[in-house]
């Protein structure tokens, strides 16, 4: 059904959009975006180019590099970091996709502060979009409620909450429901643009502002672009510069080479940078999947111990400190167990070493998944970091270098792993597909960025045709063999009568072609937006 509504001129809804959020999508509002879109959009694909361009280079070989033009803002001594009271402790933040009910169980988990989630979290279908929208302005409020009358439950707020930080769409994923002139708006600025536009005066009123965790920047160029994003809507919406507070993902391996040039481009707004683990798996697979001899072991062998991943945390914090930030840690997979306290307490003593590991290696805090782990991450911080953060220690004695950052992972590739990698990738893709971003498969959680790295890892082994550690070769043959028997569990499992009414056949076809088809896509969000 085509929804008929009056938008104000040249902007449109697509004809499949059958709900309209008269709250949100007010005409003042969407004017907003229009101007946002009119802006920046062209620079936004501009740069998405870019970073073709980029691959090219590694494609040839190439490896990324400390760049040789931005020398003199690596070699200043200058700071930033304006760090608004009510972000200088965020020893744990929990995050979250913007559902309803996480969105006050998150705020009310006891976390510093919490990471609303539009991205890796969240399924970005139309109604999960807008009435996480609806959500954060309702929590803003303060009048975000939900009654779960099967349960007998009346979720609202506490008294004392978490501080919100909103996590808008990476660059490279198009709003395919609202388009300006015809063309499809930019997911980033459709997430950052409503939020702004209705929570900033309320936010001002109870002394915060906008915060943002800012996804997946490749170059610094791109933190330029969101500087002026964030100057221009501060503009428009008459609030002084270096009000919006921003946090940036350092998850891509680029990224990493360009750290104080990141900080440098949002110097009047950035707060911290984040260690986001998964994606830059993903980005060091992915960047350098056309390389030589470049083979990454199966994906439970890559932890923050892993050289290029304790290289890339401990510059992440040397840098920060020195600029003036918050260095924040990452995600640690597991989650809680139900009804095994053995496993249950494996599992939560995996995530107390990980975060003990962050904290005495410096970061000021960090990730947590779920709010029963709220608990384990606050005692080590506490234990290990008595101040509110640790920016003043200033690990001025460590030196990584480009090769640190690029050590390539010594282990094996099994077969198990390969058929986990396949599993995994299926069901995450069943749940994305039917909505949900976020998921626990084998008492981990999985989302876009972990889901990547099974999809990627198997492009990369199968292109290469790797060897097993059982002496086997991977190819195709053999992979269609182990997919097709995961593929057959699934049914068994889930049923031949219930698949009908699931999302299993379109995962398992999109799935398949991601992995098999020769020409590697960037993200495989990408194609599966298309059948959300
Ligand atoms: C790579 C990255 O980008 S990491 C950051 C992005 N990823 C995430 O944020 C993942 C966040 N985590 C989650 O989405 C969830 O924890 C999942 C999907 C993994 C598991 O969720 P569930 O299966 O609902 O877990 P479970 O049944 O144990 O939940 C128990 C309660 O905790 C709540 N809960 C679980 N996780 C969260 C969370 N992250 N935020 C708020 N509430 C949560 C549930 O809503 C449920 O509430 P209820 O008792 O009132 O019904
Ligand atoms: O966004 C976080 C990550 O680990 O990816
Ligand atoms: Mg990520």
């Amino acid at each position: 059904m085509e929804y008929l509504i009056e938008t104000p001129k040249q902007i449109s809804l697509s004809k499949d959009v059958n709900k309209y959020y008269p709250n949100i999508l007010t005409e003042e509002a969407l004017l907003f975006i229009k101007q946002l879109h009119k802006k920046f959009n062209t620079q936004r694909l501009q740069l998405l180019e870019k970073r073709k361009g980029q691959q090219a280079l590694f494609d040839q070989g190439l490896y990324p590099s400390f760049p040789a033009e931005t020398k003199d803002i690596r070699e200043g001594n200058w700071t930033v970091g304006d760090i608004p009271q009510d972000l200088l402790d965020r020893r744990v933040e929990i995050t979250g996709p913007v559902d309803r009910k996480m969105v006050i169980n998150a705020l009310n988990s006891g976390a510093k502060t919490f990471m609303a989630d539009f991205e890796d979290s969240n399924a970005p279908s139309w109604s999960n979009n807008l009435e996480g929208q609806q959500n954060l302005f309702d929590a803003n409020k303060r009048v975000i409620e939900l009654i779960d009358e099967k349960r007998g439950k009346h979720y609202r707020l506490n008294d004392e909450t978490a501080v919100l930080l909103v996590r808008p769409r990476g660059l490279h994923l198009n709003e395919s429901h609202l388009l300006v002139d015809g063309e499809e708006v930019s997911g980033s600025l459709f997430d950052f643009g409503l939020y702004v536009f209705h929570n900033t005066k309320i936010l001002l009123e109870q002394n915060t502002a906008p915060y943002f965790y800012i996804p997946k920047l490749e170059h610094y160029l791109e933190a330029r672009w969101w500087n002026k994003v964030f100057e221009f809507a501060q503009d428009y919406l008459n609030v002084p510069k270096g009000t919006f507070k921003a946090t940036l993902l350092i998850e891509t391996i680029t990224a990493s080479f360009q750290l104080d040039e990141l900080i440098y481009e949002l110097k009047d707004h950035i707060v911290g940078l984040n260690c986001g683990r998964w994606d830059y798996i993903f980005s060091y697979i992915k960047k350098f999947r056309n390389h030589k001899d470049f083979i990454v072991p199966n994906r439970d062998q890559v932890t923050m111990t892993t050289p290029f991943m304790a290289a890339y945390s401990d510059l992440v914090i040397q840098i920060c400190h020195k600029r003036g930030i918050h260095a924040m840690g990452g995600m640690a997979a597991q989650i809680p167990i139900k009804n095994n306290p053995k496993a249950n307490e494996e599992a939560l003593e995996k995530v107390r070493i990980d975060k003990e590991r962050e904290a005495k290696n410096g970061h000021d805090g960090t990730w947590v998944a779920h709010p029963a782990l709220v608990e384990v991450a606050m005692n080590e911080f506490d234990k290990y970091m008595p101040t509110p953060n640790q920016i003043f220690r200033k690990r001025e004695n460590l030196s990584i270098t480009e090769s640190d950052l690029l050590e390539i992972p010594k282990g094996t590739i099994t077969e198990a792993g390969i058929r986990k990698n396949i599993n995994v990738g299926i069901l995450y893709m069943e749940a994305w597909l039917r909505g949900h971003g976020a998921v626990a498969l084998y008492h981990l959680m999985e989302d876009a960025a972990t889901a990547e790295i099974s999809r990627t890892q198997l492009w990369q082994w199968l292109k290469n045709k790797v060897i097993l550690e059982d002496g086997r070769q991977f190819n195709a043959s053999l992979f269609e063999e182990f997919f097709d028997d995961e593929v057959e569990k699934i049914v068994t499992e889930v049923s031949e009568e219930k698949i009908e009414s699931t999302k299993f056949c379109e995962a398992v076809q999109l799935f398949k072609r991601l992995v098999t088809q020769d020409k590697f896509e960037e993200f495989l969000t990408l194609s599966a937006y298309k059948q959300l």
